[in-house]
Protein backbone atom coordinates (compact mmCIF):
# COMPACT_ATOMS: atom_id res chain seq x y z
CA UNK A 1 0.00 0.00 0.00
CA UNK A 2 1.07 3.24 -0.88
CA UNK A 3 2.01 5.66 2.02
CA UNK A 4 -0.66 8.55 2.78
CA UNK A 5 0.92 12.14 2.16
CA UNK A 6 -0.08 14.78 4.58
CA UNK A 7 0.79 17.70 3.32
CA UNK A 8 -0.09 19.17 7.33
CA UNK A 9 2.76 17.15 8.73
CA UNK A 10 5.31 17.49 5.80
CA UNK A 11 5.10 21.19 6.14
CA UNK A 12 8.41 22.80 7.75
CA UNK A 13 7.59 26.60 9.00
CA UNK A 14 10.33 28.67 6.25
CA UNK A 15 10.06 31.71 8.81
CA UNK A 16 12.71 31.80 11.21
CA UNK A 17 13.90 34.09 13.44
CA UNK A 18 15.45 36.82 12.13
CA UNK A 19 17.40 39.97 13.73
CA UNK A 20 15.80 43.08 13.65
CA UNK A 21 18.26 44.76 10.75
CA UNK A 22 20.35 48.08 12.08
CA UNK A 23 18.51 49.48 9.49
CA UNK A 24 15.21 48.58 7.17
CA UNK A 25 15.46 50.44 3.66
CA UNK A 26 18.88 51.58 2.28
CA UNK A 27 20.81 51.74 -1.87
CA UNK A 28 22.90 49.10 -2.64
CA UNK A 29 25.34 49.31 -5.50
CA UNK A 30 26.21 46.39 -7.97
CA UNK A 31 29.59 47.73 -9.94
CA UNK A 32 29.89 45.26 -13.11
CA UNK A 33 33.51 46.66 -13.83
CA UNK A 34 35.29 45.55 -16.89
CA UNK A 35 38.31 43.72 -15.55
CA UNK A 36 41.25 43.50 -17.49
CA UNK A 37 45.38 41.60 -17.14
CA UNK A 38 46.41 45.21 -15.65
CA UNK A 39 46.47 44.96 -11.99
CA UNK A 40 46.66 48.42 -11.05
CA UNK A 41 43.94 49.70 -13.34
CA UNK A 42 41.34 47.14 -12.01
CA UNK A 43 42.08 48.29 -8.12
CA UNK A 44 41.51 52.17 -9.84
CA UNK A 45 38.87 51.38 -11.50
CA UNK A 46 37.17 49.11 -8.91
CA UNK A 47 37.78 52.36 -6.31
CA UNK A 48 35.66 54.83 -8.94
CA UNK A 49 32.71 53.09 -9.04
CA UNK A 50 32.26 52.05 -5.40
CA UNK A 51 32.71 55.69 -5.34
CA UNK A 52 29.93 56.73 -7.73
CA UNK A 53 27.97 54.54 -6.39
CA UNK A 54 27.99 55.77 -2.72
CA UNK A 55 27.73 58.99 -4.25
CA UNK A 56 24.39 58.00 -5.97
CA UNK A 57 23.21 57.09 -2.10
CA UNK A 58 24.66 53.34 -2.12
CA UNK A 59 25.48 52.28 1.66
CA UNK A 60 26.64 48.44 0.47
CA UNK A 61 28.36 48.02 -2.85
CA UNK A 62 28.94 44.73 -3.89
CA UNK A 63 31.74 43.72 -6.47
CA UNK A 64 32.18 41.20 -8.97
CA UNK A 65 34.18 37.42 -8.49
CA UNK A 66 37.65 38.35 -9.52
CA UNK A 67 37.78 41.76 -10.20
CA UNK A 68 41.42 42.48 -9.88
CA UNK A 69 42.90 39.90 -11.78
CA UNK A 70 41.88 38.42 -14.80
CA UNK A 71 39.64 34.54 -14.66
CA UNK A 72 42.26 31.81 -15.24
CA UNK A 73 44.35 29.56 -13.61
CA UNK A 74 47.85 30.97 -14.73
CA UNK A 75 46.23 34.28 -13.29
CA UNK A 76 45.42 33.16 -10.24
CA UNK A 77 48.90 32.81 -8.74
CA UNK A 78 50.29 35.82 -10.37
CA UNK A 79 47.51 38.04 -8.69
CA UNK A 80 47.09 36.17 -5.55
CA UNK A 81 47.63 38.73 -2.23
CA UNK A 82 48.25 38.23 0.64
CA UNK A 83 45.16 39.14 2.76
CA UNK A 84 46.23 38.69 5.99
CA UNK A 85 49.89 40.14 6.05
CA UNK A 86 48.56 43.76 5.81
CA UNK A 87 48.06 46.26 3.51
CA UNK A 88 51.81 46.34 1.62
CA UNK A 89 51.28 42.83 0.75
CA UNK A 90 47.15 43.25 -0.64
CA UNK A 91 47.03 46.09 -2.44
CA UNK A 92 43.52 45.46 -3.48
CA UNK A 93 41.91 44.78 -0.01
CA UNK A 94 43.94 47.96 1.27
CA UNK A 95 41.90 50.51 -1.43
CA UNK A 96 38.88 48.51 -0.12
CA UNK A 97 39.34 49.19 3.17
CA UNK A 98 40.09 52.64 3.03
CA UNK A 99 36.79 53.35 1.03
CA UNK A 100 34.86 51.94 2.90
CA UNK A 101 35.86 54.29 6.19
CA UNK A 102 36.26 57.22 3.88
CA UNK A 103 32.94 56.88 2.86
CA UNK A 104 31.41 55.11 5.40
CA UNK A 105 29.56 52.52 3.63
CA UNK A 106 29.61 48.53 3.44
CA UNK A 107 31.92 46.84 0.84
CA UNK A 108 30.94 43.15 0.23
CA UNK A 109 34.56 43.31 -2.29
CA UNK A 110 33.58 40.76 -4.90
CA UNK A 111 36.54 38.07 -4.91
CA UNK A 112 40.39 38.06 -5.52
CA UNK A 113 42.83 35.07 -5.32
CA UNK A 114 44.36 34.93 -2.20
CA UNK A 115 47.49 33.61 -1.29
CA UNK A 116 47.75 31.87 2.28
CA UNK A 117 51.24 30.02 3.31
CA UNK A 118 51.36 27.78 -0.06
CA UNK A 119 47.89 27.47 -0.82
CA UNK A 120 45.91 29.64 -2.91
CA UNK A 121 41.84 31.12 -2.35
CA UNK A 122 39.02 32.51 -4.05
CA UNK A 123 37.86 34.98 -1.40
CA UNK A 124 35.34 37.77 -0.68
CA UNK A 125 36.39 40.30 2.07
CA UNK A 126 33.57 42.29 3.88
CA UNK A 127 34.43 45.35 5.23
CA UNK A 128 32.29 48.00 7.65
CA UNK A 129 31.92 51.90 7.74
CA UNK A 130 35.21 51.68 9.99
CA UNK A 131 37.19 49.98 7.06
CA UNK A 132 37.78 46.80 9.19
CA UNK A 133 38.01 44.05 7.83
CA UNK A 134 34.21 41.90 9.21
CA UNK A 135 34.65 38.68 7.21
CA UNK A 136 36.46 36.22 4.42
CA UNK A 137 35.06 33.91 2.98
CA UNK A 138 37.00 31.54 0.63
CA UNK A 139 34.60 30.06 -2.32
CA UNK A 140 33.66 26.63 -0.86
CA UNK A 141 32.48 24.89 -3.81
CA UNK A 142 35.11 25.62 -6.68
CA UNK A 143 34.14 25.18 -10.47
CA UNK A 144 35.27 22.68 -12.42
CA UNK A 145 33.25 21.97 -15.32
CA UNK A 146 33.78 20.14 -18.54
CA UNK A 147 30.97 20.47 -21.22
CA UNK A 148 32.45 19.07 -25.07
CA UNK A 149 32.37 21.74 -27.57
CA UNK A 150 31.61 24.68 -25.02
CA UNK A 151 33.58 25.45 -21.96
CA UNK A 152 36.53 23.76 -19.66
CA UNK A 153 37.53 25.30 -16.66
CA UNK A 154 39.00 23.52 -13.21
CA UNK A 155 39.43 26.19 -10.60
CA UNK A 156 40.59 23.52 -8.47
CA UNK A 157 44.08 23.44 -10.93
CA UNK A 158 45.25 25.93 -8.68
CA UNK A 159 42.56 27.22 -5.99
CA UNK A 160 41.97 25.19 -2.47
CA UNK A 161 38.28 25.63 -1.45
CA UNK A 162 36.99 26.99 1.60
CA UNK A 163 35.83 25.04 4.48
CA UNK A 164 33.30 27.60 6.15
CA UNK A 165 30.27 28.99 5.68
CA UNK A 166 30.36 33.11 6.09
CA UNK A 167 27.96 34.76 7.63
CA UNK A 168 28.14 38.57 8.69
CA UNK A 169 26.38 41.27 10.83
CA UNK A 170 26.79 44.30 9.19
CA UNK A 171 25.70 48.35 8.99
CA UNK A 172 23.43 47.24 6.43
CA UNK A 173 22.03 43.82 7.99
CA UNK A 174 23.11 40.22 7.96
CA UNK A 175 24.43 39.18 5.46
CA UNK A 176 25.67 35.57 4.01
CA UNK A 177 28.52 35.17 1.21
CA UNK A 178 28.83 32.67 -1.33
CA UNK A 179 31.37 33.21 -4.41
CA UNK A 180 29.48 31.95 -7.78
CA UNK A 181 29.59 28.63 -7.91
CA UNK A 182 28.66 28.20 -4.23
CA UNK A 183 25.25 30.08 -5.60
CA UNK A 184 24.29 26.37 -6.71
CA UNK A 185 24.03 24.53 -3.31
CA UNK A 186 21.18 25.42 -1.95
CA UNK A 187 22.02 24.51 1.26
CA UNK A 188 24.26 26.89 1.63
CA UNK A 189 21.36 29.37 1.12
CA UNK A 190 19.08 27.25 3.75
CA UNK A 191 21.73 27.73 6.36
CA UNK A 192 22.00 31.49 6.12
CA UNK A 193 18.28 31.72 5.64
CA UNK A 194 18.18 29.87 9.00
CA UNK A 195 21.21 31.78 10.93
CA UNK A 196 19.01 34.85 10.08
CA UNK A 197 19.93 36.10 6.86
CA UNK A 198 18.38 39.29 5.09
CA UNK A 199 20.79 39.43 2.13
CA UNK A 200 22.61 36.65 1.12
CA UNK A 201 25.97 38.37 -1.66
CA UNK A 202 27.23 36.19 -4.53
CA UNK A 203 29.44 37.60 -6.17
CA UNK A 204 30.16 35.85 -9.67
CA UNK A 205 31.25 35.29 -12.64
CA UNK A 206 29.24 32.86 -14.84
CA UNK A 207 29.67 31.97 -18.67
CA UNK A 208 28.30 31.79 -21.92
CA UNK A 209 27.14 28.56 -21.60
CA UNK A 210 25.58 28.23 -17.96
CA UNK A 211 24.85 31.69 -17.47
CA UNK A 212 21.71 32.22 -19.85
CA UNK A 213 20.03 28.46 -18.34
CA UNK A 214 21.36 29.55 -14.55
CA UNK A 215 22.08 33.27 -13.82
CA UNK A 216 18.42 34.13 -13.07
CA UNK A 217 17.19 31.39 -12.51
CA UNK A 218 19.47 30.15 -9.43
CA UNK A 219 19.38 33.70 -8.27
CA UNK A 220 15.24 33.94 -8.13
CA UNK A 221 15.13 30.28 -6.82
CA UNK A 222 17.60 30.91 -3.95
CA UNK A 223 15.98 34.34 -2.66
CA UNK A 224 12.46 32.51 -3.20
CA UNK A 225 13.23 29.36 -1.78
CA UNK A 226 14.61 31.43 1.61
CA UNK A 227 12.37 34.47 1.11
CA UNK A 228 15.33 36.79 1.45
CA UNK A 229 17.54 39.05 -0.78
CA UNK A 230 20.00 38.05 -3.01
CA UNK A 231 22.52 39.91 -4.78
CA UNK A 232 24.78 38.80 -7.25
CA UNK A 233 27.85 41.21 -9.66
CA UNK A 234 29.44 40.02 -12.53
CA UNK A 235 32.44 41.29 -14.37
CA UNK A 236 31.41 42.86 -17.34
CA UNK A 237 31.82 40.74 -20.69
CA UNK A 238 34.72 40.99 -23.01
CA UNK A 239 34.37 38.58 -25.57
CA UNK A 240 38.46 38.52 -26.28
CA UNK A 241 39.36 36.77 -22.75
CA UNK A 242 39.71 33.23 -21.99
CA UNK A 243 36.92 32.89 -20.16
CA UNK A 244 33.94 34.70 -20.91
CA UNK A 245 31.42 36.35 -18.22
CA UNK A 246 27.85 36.14 -18.69
CA UNK A 247 27.45 40.07 -17.40
CA UNK A 248 23.55 40.78 -15.63
CA UNK A 249 24.20 41.54 -12.32
CA UNK A 250 20.83 41.42 -10.53
CA UNK A 251 18.95 42.17 -7.14
CA UNK A 252 16.30 39.98 -6.13
CA UNK A 253 13.57 40.32 -3.85
CA UNK A 254 12.39 38.23 -1.35
CA UNK A 255 9.50 36.83 -3.41
CA UNK A 256 11.65 35.38 -5.84
CA UNK A 257 11.47 38.98 -8.16
CA UNK A 258 13.80 41.14 -10.34
CA UNK A 259 14.48 44.22 -8.57
CA UNK A 260 17.24 45.69 -10.76
CA UNK A 261 19.20 44.18 -13.26
CA UNK A 262 21.35 44.84 -16.88
CA UNK A 263 22.75 43.68 -19.89
CA UNK A 264 26.81 42.51 -20.09
CA UNK A 265 28.99 45.54 -20.14
CA UNK A 266 30.11 47.62 -17.87
CA UNK A 267 27.75 49.39 -15.64
CA UNK A 268 26.16 50.16 -11.85
CA UNK A 269 23.66 48.92 -10.64
CA UNK A 270 21.56 51.45 -7.36
CA UNK A 271 18.48 50.08 -6.24
CA UNK A 272 17.10 49.79 -3.12
CA UNK A 273 16.35 46.92 -0.48
CA UNK A 274 13.90 47.16 2.54
CA UNK A 275 14.11 44.47 4.77
CA UNK A 276 10.20 45.06 5.55
CA UNK A 277 9.31 42.92 2.55
CA UNK A 278 10.83 39.88 3.96
CA UNK A 279 8.13 40.00 6.96
CA UNK A 280 5.64 40.65 4.71
CA UNK A 281 6.38 37.79 1.87
CA UNK A 282 6.84 35.35 5.23
CA UNK A 283 3.71 36.68 6.82
CA UNK A 284 1.73 36.02 3.77
CA UNK A 285 3.21 32.76 2.63
CA UNK A 286 3.50 30.83 6.15
N1 LIG B 1 32.27 30.37 -12.28
C1 LIG B 1 31.61 29.70 -11.33
O1 LIG B 1 32.06 29.52 -10.24
C2 LIG B 1 30.27 29.11 -11.58
C3 LIG B 1 29.69 29.05 -12.92
O2 LIG B 1 30.11 29.70 -13.87
C4 LIG B 1 28.53 28.15 -13.07
O3 LIG B 1 28.04 27.57 -12.08
O4 LIG B 1 28.07 27.97 -14.19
Amino acid sequence: MAASFNPEEARVPRAVQMPTPPITKFKIGLCQLAVTADKERNIALARKAIEEAAQKGAQLVLLPEIWNSPYSNDSFPVYAEDIDAGSDSSPSTAMLSEVARLLKITIVGGSIPERCLDKLYNTCCVFGTDGKLKAKHRKIHLFDIDIPGKISFMESKTLTAGETPTIVDTEVGRIGIGICYDIQFQELAILYAARGAHLICYPGAFNMTTGPLHWELLQRARAADNQLYVATCSPARDAGAGYVAWGHSTLVGPFGEILATTEHEEATIISEIDYSQIELRRRVSK
